[in-house]
């Protein structure tokens, strides 16, 4: 009889090899992965697939997270799905032999030659979380082995005090240590270094850029075909007061109060015209009065350290995957045939999924659907020929739920890019006015949600509450964009002449939204009024 077979019981798993030898063992793995991983997976917050259909899972690569004689094991999985494409996703497992170690995530219990016990994420168990620590603390500055660890050669790691989940939503796995870092282990990885990492240490480290979290470390693997693979980013844990996304709901929510409250008329209320700037010294007094002095700062404020994020972004003439770039006819192919794909998958979702929308939802959706050549029309005529600006690598993802809220200032988040791009079209450089399209989309997500989420506390019907909703986001981008174009300007930043611009942003804005409809539908159904609206209105205007 073979010397790892398995045999499997209905809750057990047995072999007759030790833990080190185990993930050696053929017979084990591929019972692991079809028995145990298909089911154990799919049920975990990190799983991306969950609107698709497993198919089979494949072991990629596995390394050894070791110290002394604790040893843990990596896995790379790929996880290939029925409709003919596959994620990569980081597990590193663990063996214990007692119970109590095994309360949160066990994978499975299991008998092996020298004892019994149980297979567990790793990440649950502290001996392994402090390992990590430790070998990043202690990282020389060349690593040559296949789990290279990599520390911020400015900073000296204390010793290692204590290691607590991050507990906040979120799509990898994050470990605060000693109260003070935080190491983001990505759970969905993939065959290059992740934009995350190399942004971080882009902004931090070279650049010295001071509104995102310190770059402290990071573990890379490489790969059978010599591939740099990210799988851990420690940064300093910012003191925070929440995300802007909350900050910005609680604040537009008393604006919406006040409407009662001051009894303010839309009437009395001058108009700006979309994308017009003003700075705040220039509104209009009933504005200022209505939306109140602290968040118009606040979203100059925001502007100011995009722009700055922009500018150190646009300010590499070394390292090629950084140096600033023009727009040219290989860019537009890329992005007519990204973005007819992504409309005809949204055009698509949407007719599967109206059964989910009712009364409002489903009148746009149908409009949406109505409209289709016209949003393509828009999409592929994309001229690049009359754009001046720069493209440079830029955030990708940019909302205010990225952004951290600190006592005067904000610090920018996450830099992985859009979920549903590949790792390569993350990397591609972007007019620096889709991280500005992204805020201002998000902009409209916190004022329409409010009014979702509220309705019944304000007086006013929808339509004139959609209204009021209207012109807060357009001084609100009017003051944005007279801080971002200033502060951009003065740092000689190209982001195209005035009409160029207003181009761009539409063109980003209309983009994004689509994008977004798709999240929605996928995610969260009751909130794709949200983008539906945000169409509607771009097309509108
Ligand atoms: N360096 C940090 N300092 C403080 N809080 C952080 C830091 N990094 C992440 N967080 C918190 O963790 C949350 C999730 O982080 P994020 O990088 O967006 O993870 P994910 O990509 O897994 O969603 C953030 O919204 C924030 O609240
Ligand atoms: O998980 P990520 O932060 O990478 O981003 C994804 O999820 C976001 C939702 O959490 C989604 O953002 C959308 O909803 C936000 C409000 O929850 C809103 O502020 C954004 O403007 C809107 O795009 C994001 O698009 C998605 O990539």
């Amino acid at each position: 009889m073979e010397n790892a077979k398995i045999k499997s019981t209905k809750t057990t798993f047995s072999s007759n090899k030790k833990w080190e030898e185990l993930i050696e063992s053929k017979d084990f793995i591929d019972v692991f992965l079809s028995e145990v991983l298909e089911e154990y997976i799919q049920k975990q917050r990190w799983y991306g697939g969950k609107s698709s259909q497993l198919k089979y899972i494949e072991l990629s690569e596995y390394f050894r997270i070791q110290q002394g004689d604790e040893v843990y094991f990596g896995l790379i999985l790929e996880v290939n799905f029925t409709e003919a494409f596959y994620h990569h996703y980081f597990l590193p497992i663990s063996f214990v032999s007692d119970e109590n170690f095994a309360k949160e995530n066990r994978i499975l219990p299991i008998k092996l030659k020298d004892q019994e016990g149980y297979i567990i994420d790793a990440m649950y168990l502290e001996s392994f979380r402090k390992v990590v620590y430790e070998r990043i603390s202690n990282a020389l500055p060349v690593d040559k082995t296949p789990v290279q660890y990599h520390k911020s050669e400015t900073f000296n790691f204390p010793k290692y005090k204590s290691s607590n989940f991050l507990g906040a939503e979120q799509s990898n796995t994050s470990i605060i240590y000693n109260d003070t870092f935080i190491l983001k282990f990505f759970r969905r990885i993939y065959a290059d270094k992740n934009p995350d990492y190399e942004m971080s240490h882009f902004l931090s480290h070279n650049k010295e850029f001071k509104h995102t979290p310190k770059y402290l470390g990071s573990i890379n693997i490489v790969d059978s075909e010599n591939t740099n693979i990210t799988i851990g980013l420690m940064q300093e844990l910012v003191p925070n007061k929440g995300d802007a996304w909350e900050y910005f709901l609680k604040e537009i929510h008393k604006i919406y109060l006040s409407i009662d409250n001051k009894q303010i008329e839309l009437k009395n209320l001058p108009d700006i015209e979309l994308f017009k700037r003003c700075s705040i010294v220039n509104l209009p007094p009933q504005i200022v009065d209505w939306v109140g002095l602290n968040l118009l700062t606040k979203v100059q404020l925001l502007a100011q350290r995009t722009a700055e994020m922009h500018i150190a972004l646009g300010s590499e003439f070394a390292d090629t995957s950084f140096t600033p770039t023009r727009f040219n006819g290989d860019y537009t192919v890329w992005l007519k045939n990204r973005l007819t794909y992504q409309f005809q998958n949204r055009l698509n979702l949407t007719e599967n999924n109206l059964h989910k929308l009712d009364d409002y939802s489903l009148k746009l959706a149908k409009e949406f659907l109505e409209n289709k050549n016209l949003i393509r029309k828009r999409l592929v005529n994309f001229d690049w020929t009359k754009l001046k600006g720069e493209r440079i690598r830029i955030h990708g993802d940019y909302h205010l739920g990225q952004i951290l809220v600190q006592d005067d200032d904000f610090c920018i988040l996450d830099f992985e890019g859009e979920p549903e791009s590949t790792i390569r079209d993350r990397k591609v450089k972007q007019p620096p006015l889709k991280d500005v399209a992204g805020l201002f989309r998000s902009f409209h997500y916190a004022i329409y949600s409010t009014i979702f989420n509220h309705q019944e506390e304000y007086s006013k019907d929808k339509e004139e509450l959609f209204e009021f909703g209207e012109l807060l986001y357009k001084y609100f981008i009017s003051v944005f964009l007279e801080t971002y174009r200033a502060v951009t300007q003065e740092a000689n930043l190209s982001i195209g002449y005035t009409n160029e611009r207003v181009y761009l942003l539409k063109y980003c804005l209309l983009e994004k939204a689509i994008y977004e409809l798709g999240y929605e539908l996928n995610s969260r159904p009751k909130w794709t009024i949200i983008p539906l609206k945000g169409i509607a209105n771009i097309m509108n205007s």
